[in-house]
């Protein structure tokens, strides 16, 4: 991209989140660095007041016009105490402008932050299923986080950088109508020394897209670490990522290096640039015109400040540069999200009257040859148990992700209440589902917010206590949790690690439980309870028979005894179906092989 092309495209993208507010900073910092341009000139007016010479400029120029007249208006033409009062109040008003500027540029950067972190977790929060199981949780809180962090930091330096070109202008231009022969040359020696920074430009903007990319690694590699703690802990392992966590720190520290290297070459040069280029313009006035300095002495400052905020401009635009990865990650991270968005029908259905019926579903994952769903035909009517038994790999996880819409068949439909699902809002039928997954949810919270997941006020709501305990009692969760140190009000921590297995899979049925779902999905859910908790929560899951719709995965075939209608899955395919003593019954049947091996 051409620099000024590069430049629209990211005014546009922090316009897009904070719309023409972004104008009013420029404003501000351009009537700040006019208000300080003006301070600077009256120096000449107190040069001539103090009969120290008349400041070496044409009093016919229109500025010089301008300000005279200006001066005698105030009628503080003559009086070096009345121009160094008005210079004084000149500055403060300049101070005032740059307070105002730099708090309105802090609320935007405040306002820029709600805005995208916000639009981010929303974004996240409706993604489709298929995203998020294509990336690590790494690369989100990456992206939340770190990206969005250093995007900040870009707004930051880059309306700095806008405003380095205001200001320099202004002194430019100020200069320019004081003696326009040297400004001419300020101009073109800066046009100069911006061409020569392209190349360190390229530079630091490779450095930062590698940065990100490498940020989001390292996240992957830091939250996998953590997350298999134990596992990797027990067994030794904890090397075998470590190498990975290591070298990629080592790559960030190489990148942060040679970013810093570049960033202090810019600031170093930043000083003796101005300086040469004032002694040039000495020499030439001196040697070459033969003119004494004393006259140019305020053009001279002029351009000494107006340089300085020049070469600043190439330093905020490198320090832009430097972050600017992170900006297009999460602008691309947007993109990527609004094709990823979930698809969803508009139409909200009511509470669940005749039951669900999938007819010839077939599903296929991207990465797959073969479908792992093949022309599902089954019926799931209200009320009823329903299980789903096959081998590891069948595809039984698979079909109840699509009977919780969280996957979309490519062939075939499932109806629910006689509406083709496409059509249906997913939220209103997914807030009537309870499921108890493979893999255990534990909040880090109290025992009774992750029952009633922050829906009530156990504490305070006797109706909402009542309910959270009825809940832990047909889980067989209430003993134990009334063991614990501070009751239903203990503090489980993160992923529930305080707690055993079995009972971080009875909180997670009593948090079913408590839902009161019109449809409730157990897959695996009593795997790993031990024999006389499991047969207690069957009797609450088989007491629950005839008044909710179950659907019941289980590998232990004993489970399932009392299921209204049994389906066996067999590489996608349904191959049998029938009551448990129907299927037993047959030898022919798998199911009754199945029975067979599980009894011995
Ligand atoms: N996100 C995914 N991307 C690609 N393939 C997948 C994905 N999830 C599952 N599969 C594949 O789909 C097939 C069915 O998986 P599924 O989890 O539905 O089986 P399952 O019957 O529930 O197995 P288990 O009893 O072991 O949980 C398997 O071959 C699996 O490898």
């Amino acid at each position: 991209m051409k620099l000024f092309e590069s430049i629209t495209y990211y005014f546009g993208v922090y316009k897009h989140f904070i719309g023409k507010r972004l104008y009013i900073v420029f404003a501000l910092t351009a009537a700040a660095a006019i208000t300080e341009a003006f301070g600077i000139t009256l120096i000449l007016p107190l040069i001539e007041a103090a009969d120290a010479g008349d400041g070496g400029l044409e009093r016919g120029g229109r500025a010089v016009q301008f300000l005279y007249a200006t001066l005698e208006l105030i009628g503080i033409q003559d009086s070096v105490v009345g121009i160094l009062i008005f210079i004084g109040a000149i500055f403060i008003g300049k101070g005032f402008l740059k307070f105002v500027e730099g708090g309105y540029a802090s609320y935007l950067r405040a306002q820029l932050m709600k805005e995208i972190k916000g639009k981010m977790f929303n974004a996240y929060r409706f993604m489709d299923y298929r995203y998020y199981a294509d990336n690590n949780t790494g690369h989100f809180i990456n992206v939340i986080n770190g990206q969005i962090n250093n995007f900040i930091r870009t707004f930051d330096t880059f309306t700095r950088f806008l405003t380095m070109i205001i200001i320099t202008a202004s002194y430019l231009s100020i200069a320019f109508l004081l003696a326009w022969k040297f400004a001419l040359m300020a101009i073109a020696v800066g046009f100069v020394l911006l061409f020569l920074f392209r190349y360190l430009n390229k530079y630091v903007q490779d450095l930062s897209r590698k940065t990100s990319k490498e940020e989001s690694l390292l996240n992957k590699f830091l939250v996998q670490t953590i997350q298999s703690f134990k596992y990797l802990s027990s067994t030794n392992q904890m090397q075998y990522l470590k190498g990975g966590v290591m070298s990629s720190i080592k790559r960030l520290a190489f990148y942060m290096f040679r970013q810093g290297a570049a960033s202090a070459f810019t600031k170093a040069i930043r000083e003796p640039v101005s300086v040469i280029f004032l002694l040039f313009v000495i020499i030439a006035q001196v040697v070459v015109f033969d003119s004494p300095i004393a006259p140019i002495f305020v053009a001279l400052l002029l351009f000494h400040r107006g340089m300085q905020h020049m070469i600043g401009i190439q330093d905020d635009w490198q320090k832009t540069m430097e972050k600017i990865g992170s900006l297009e990650m999460v602008v691309n991270e947007f993109e990527v999200l609004e094709k990823h968005r979930e698809e969803s029908g508009e139409r909200p259905i009511g509470k669940l009257r005749e039951g669900i019926e999938l007819h010839n579903v077939s599903f296929r994952y991207e990465n797959k040859d073969e479908d792992v769903l093949k022309s599902i035909n089954i019926r799931i009517p209200i009320n009823n148990m329903i299980a789903v038994v096959g081998e590891s790999g069948a595809g039984k996880s698979t079909l109840i992700d699509t009977l919780t819409l969280l996957l979309k068949p490519q062939g075939g439909k499932i109806y629910i209440d006689g509406i083709d699902s496409s059509e249906i809002e997913v939220g209103s039928w997914r807030s009537q589902i309870g499921y108890v997954s493979q893999e255990t949810v534990v909040f880090d919270d109290t025992v009774a917010n992750n029952i009633c997941l922050w829906k009530g006020d156990y504490e305070n709501d006797p109706d909402v206590k009542e309910r959270v305990e009825e809940a832990a009692k047909r889980a067989y969760a209430d003993e134990f949790i009334r063991e614990m140190s501070d009751g239903y009000q203990t503090v489980v921590g993160d992923r529930g690690v305080r707690l055993s297995g079995g009972q971080r899979q009875r909180l997670f049925i009593a948090r079913e439980l408590y839902k009161n779902p019109n449809l409730l999905i157990l897959d695996e859910a009593t795997s790993s309870l031990d024999t006389e908790s499991e047969r207690y929560i069957q009797k609450s899951i088989d007491a629950l028979k005839g008044s909710i719709t179950v659907v019941i995965i289980a590998h232990r075939l004993s489970t399932i005894k009392n299921s209204d209608l049994i389906y066996v899955l067999e590489k996608g395919e349904i191959i049998e179906s029938g009551t448990y003593d129907e299927l037993s019954l047959n030898s022919e049947s798998k199911f009754s092989q199945m029975v067979a091996i599980q009894s011995l």
